[in-house]
């Protein structure tokens, strides 16, 4: 009998794979191994809907728990993959035994970045990543009194702004000048940083973390390297992740910063594909954004358009990976859409005023990116442009008459 698809994660990109395999007629084995103990669940509602108490944890599967079995997907919870033996086929696992592959799909994502510093294992120092670390967390808000944010990004940013609706003092600590500096355009920062001002966030900018200054075992503050302390009985730290790659590279797969693969997911080893938070891959998308034209892209949309992608090839229909990367952000009142990927360096393009305005991201010229806040047309019409590739020049993007779904809807 044949060893058929192993995937080594059973998170948002893994059990894609596994539901795609089954719509594409793929008839041998599947197995999910998996190192949480819940069904295949969704993250993004863990630092909204579910911290805020509106969805509970039967709200965040992926699909109810009779689908595993009625489509013959053998998922195996609280099981670690160790270590790849290539030249057997075979992944250990971390109960001792062993599980044989025709084609192995590393599926890990990522996990947080720890806070380098002094009284980071004290309690009351949380991050947030999975539904036991959302859990915690929950319980720590129900109680806390005063809470600091490490790191103006997307997690960092959304906590906040849940924990603020409660009436709580939140102060964000951000070693940038401006909040989700990496990934957004510093008019998109501008206004988020206004519009937590206005839910009551405090904020420190260009602030670094030297210390979490502990009491009684607790964590009591957290000490900046200008020399101030912030009174504090839960931080949150949100600093970033890194790729789950040591499973790959332990097997001698190139894996610095991301299992590499190339545009067809696959590893060097033809056995071996990768794909979602952990995989680092070429697209069309990322061209003069890094050197070497490969990205790691950490969004729900990438996760399940890859498991898509890698499903179709392990059914016979083979296409490269070249969806167009979006993704949004929910942040009190506030949704951020983003269609497309931008750098540091793009031009930016306003269209709208107010709490209802898009910047348009345009790199050497050419449309890279659009972010939206009460815009969702503009996202929308944004994925035709980017998808289909359609010019636009700056001058259009900012006059206000010029019909852009005239032009997204246009037959090329
Ligand atoms: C709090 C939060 C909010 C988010 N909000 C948004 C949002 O609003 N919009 C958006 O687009 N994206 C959002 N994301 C990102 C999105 O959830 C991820 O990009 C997506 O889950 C990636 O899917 P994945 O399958 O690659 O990784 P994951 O979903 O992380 O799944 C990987 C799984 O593999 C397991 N694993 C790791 N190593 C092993 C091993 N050796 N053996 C077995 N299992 C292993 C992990 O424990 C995990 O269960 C959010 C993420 C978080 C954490």
């Amino acid at each position: 009998m044949s060893a058929g698809v192993v995937v080594a994660g059973a998170g948002q990109a893994g059990f894609q794979l596994a539901a795609s395999l089954r719509e594409g007629g793929f008839r041998d084995p599947i197995t999910l191994v998996g190192d949480e103990a819940a069904l295949p669940y969704q993250r993004p509602p863990l630092s909204k809907a579910y911290l805020a108490g509106k969805t509970d944890q039967e709200g965040l599967f992926l699909r109810p728990p009779g689908f595993f079995a009625e489509h013959a997907v053998a998922h195996r919870p609280g099981l670690r993959a160790v270590a790849i033996d290539r030249d057997a086929r075979r992944l250990q696992l971390s109960d001792g035994t062993d599980l044989p592959y025709d084609h192995l799909v590393l599926a890990t994502g990522a996990r947080n970045r720890p806070l380098p510093v002094p009284g980071a294992e004290l309690a009351g120092v949380r991050q947030l990543r999975g539904l036991a670390d959302a859990d915690a967390l929950k319980e720590s808000l129900a109680t806390a009194r005063a809470i600091v944010v490490v790191g103006a990004g997307f997690i960092g940013l959304e906590f906040a702004a849940v924990a603020a609706a409660r009436g709580l003092p939140v102060t964000v600590i951000e070693a940038a000048e401006r909040p989700m500096a990496r990934a957004v355009s510093s008019e998109m920062g501008a206004f988020f940083r206004r519009a937590h001002a206005a839910m009551g966030v405090r904020f420190a900018f260009g602030a670094g973390v030297t210390a979490i200054v502990g009491r009684d075992g607790r964590a009591a503050g957290v000490a900046l390297a200008d020399g101030r302390e912030l009174a504090a009985d839960l931080i949150l730290v949100g600093i970033g992740v890194l790729p789950n790659r040591e499973l790959a590279a332990e097997a001698g797969l190139p894996a610095e910063d991301g299992v590499r693969v190339d545009a067809f997911l696959a590893t060097p080893d033809p056995a071996i594909s990768a794909i979602g938070d952990c995989a680092r891959f070429p697209i069309p998308f990322a061209r003069g954004l890094t050197p070497d034209g490969t990205v790691r892209i950490e969004s729900v949309q990438n996760a399940i358009d890859q498991g898509r992608c890698l499903a179709a090839r392990l059914t016979g229909k083979p296409a490269s990976y070249g969806a167009l990367p979006w993704f949004w952000s929910d942040q009190g009142p506030h949704k951020l859409q983003i269609a497309g990927l931008s750098g540091p360096g793009d031009a930016s393009v306003v269209r709208g005023t107010g709490d209802a305005f898009s910047v348009f991201r345009f790199r050497d010229g050419h449309l890279s990116a659009v972010e939206s806040v009460a815009r969702a047309g503009d996202h929308m019409i944004a994925r035709r442009l980017l998808t289909a590739g359609t010019p636009l020049t700056p001058d259009q993007a900012a006059d206000p008459d010029f019909d852009l779904k005239g032009l997204a809807l246009r037959r090329p």
